[in-house]
């Protein structure tokens, strides 16, 4: 038994928001688990202070299957983003405290490493085609073996995906939504170009992928799809909204480019159906909206059995200790694909000092015990919450489009 005695959320915002949960228990050892959810930060952070803390002071920290079943089962309004990231941040904190006690990181408690490191991929883009396979060609220099790429739709001014900064990408950059245009046609004539001029410069032993951030019909997906077979994209992700899942069973009759969609998925009830269909090749839910690493793992082996392998989102709003969970995670398990990497700013990674590193393209946790990530309180406490959005997008008619 080891008794929770104390816990608390940690607002900051070293560059852009997170929520951190922390839990101590009697002996004094504390676990960290990330709460971030993009734009709705405090909903999730009342959430946990108001309903989760409560219910966890006098529980055995090493419980941490029934924990989870206690705040799932016993929420009666289960699921969902909010209710999802704060189990997610008690699920990692415990398991933090467990790799602690053990003395052990967390990816030996979860069956050990199934791999000698977890090969990420990095985001190239850029106005013109031109800029963002200069930038490609940046990522291969750094030893990177898989780019994502995204470019700018010509005719259209800023396109989502698409930043200023060549390594630093924060798209949730405004205290209310900025409103940006969208044309479907035009992106489904540019969008080709991109992946014929990358073979051309950057060969063909890089992996490429490309996300559409759910912007297209199941056609028009299909047809991008087609598009883009000569040039073997790893994966196309999010080609369409996700929760018209009947839509992949189009998508998938028409194209073999590999599919892969999830990042905005709670649970696995959410993706069962494009598992089991084998709808999709790549499964990215992510530990801090999907339950956390128990959940995952749950999410994980139903895809193993249907050929679908993972490919965790990681982008800058998963925090730091979001990013150590998943890379235990993609370590141990036998089906992992890819894992997303967005570089935090300096800003971030000095709030959360971390042993996870980068080398030739993978990442690996490192071997502190837990997740191997800490909270600084103090440099946290010096960066105050800031109110901050993501862009929505209209229509060249003025009409909303779907992410
Ligand atoms: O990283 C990705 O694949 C994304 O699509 C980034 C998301 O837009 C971002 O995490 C939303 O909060
Ligand atoms: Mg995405």
């Amino acid at each position: 038994m080891s008794k929770i005695i104390a816990a608390k959320t940690i607002v900051t915002c070293p560059g852009r928001n997170f929520v951190t949960l922390k839990i101590v228990t009697e002996d004094g050892t504390y676990g960290i688990g990330d709460a971030t959810l993009n734009g709705r930060e405090l909903a999730v952070e009342a959430y946990l202070t108001e309903h989760v803390i409560p219910c966890l002071i006098g529980r055995d920290a090493h419980q941490i299957e029934d924990v989870w079943q206690f705040l799932y089962r016993g929420a009666y309004w289960r699921r969902g983003p909010v209710t999802m990231s704060a189990l997610a941040a008690v699920d990692m904190a415990l398991w933090d405290i467990k790799g602690k006690v053990a003395g052990l990181p967390v990816y030996q408690l979860l069956g050990g490493a199934c791999r000698t490191g977890v090969m990420v991929y990095g985001h190239a883009n850029g106005e013109t085609i031109d800029e963002t396979l200069a930038n490609a060609a940046d990522y291969v220099e750094q030893g990177y073996k898989a780019i994502r790429l995204q470019s700018g739709v010509p005719g259209l001014k800023g396109t989502y995906g698409v930043s200023k900064d060549r390594f630093f990408y924060e798209p949730a950059d405004s205290d209310l939504p900025k409103e940006t245009l969208w044309s479907t046609e035009k992106y489904l004539r540019s969008a080709p170009d991109l992946f014929r001029a990358a073979r051309e410069r950057l060969g063909w032993d890089i992996h490429l992928l490309h996300d559409v951030h759910h912007r297209l019909t199941p056609i028009e997906a299909a047809r991008l799809g087609k598009d883009l077979e000569p040039y073997r994209l790893f994966w196309m992700e999010d080609a369409t909204p996700a929760e018209n899942q009947d839509g992949f069973r189009l998508v998938r009759q028409h194209t073999t480019t590999p599919l892969a969609v999830g990042e905005v998925f709670n649970s696995i009830h959410d993706c069962k159906t494009l598992i089991q269909e084998q709808l999709i090749d790549y499964i990215r839910a992510t530990v801090v909206h999907a339950g956390g690493i128990s959940h995952l793992r749950r999410i994980a082996s139903l895809a193993d059995l249907h050929h679908v392998r993972t490919g965790c989102h990681g982008a800058t709003d998963l925090s730091p200790v979001s990013m150590a969970a998943a890379l235990h995670f993609d370590l141990s398990i036998p089906n992992f694909g890819i894992q997303e990497y967005m570089r935090h700013t300096a800003e971030t990674d000095a709030v959360f000092p971390h042993a996870y590193s980068f080398a030739d393209g993978m990442l690996h946790p490192g071997e502190a015990p837990g997740l191997g990530v800490d909270i600084d309180e103090d440099l946290a406490a010096t960066y105050p919450y800031r109110r901050a959005y993501l862009p929505v997008a209209r229509r060249e008619d003025g009409s909303m489009h779907d992410w």
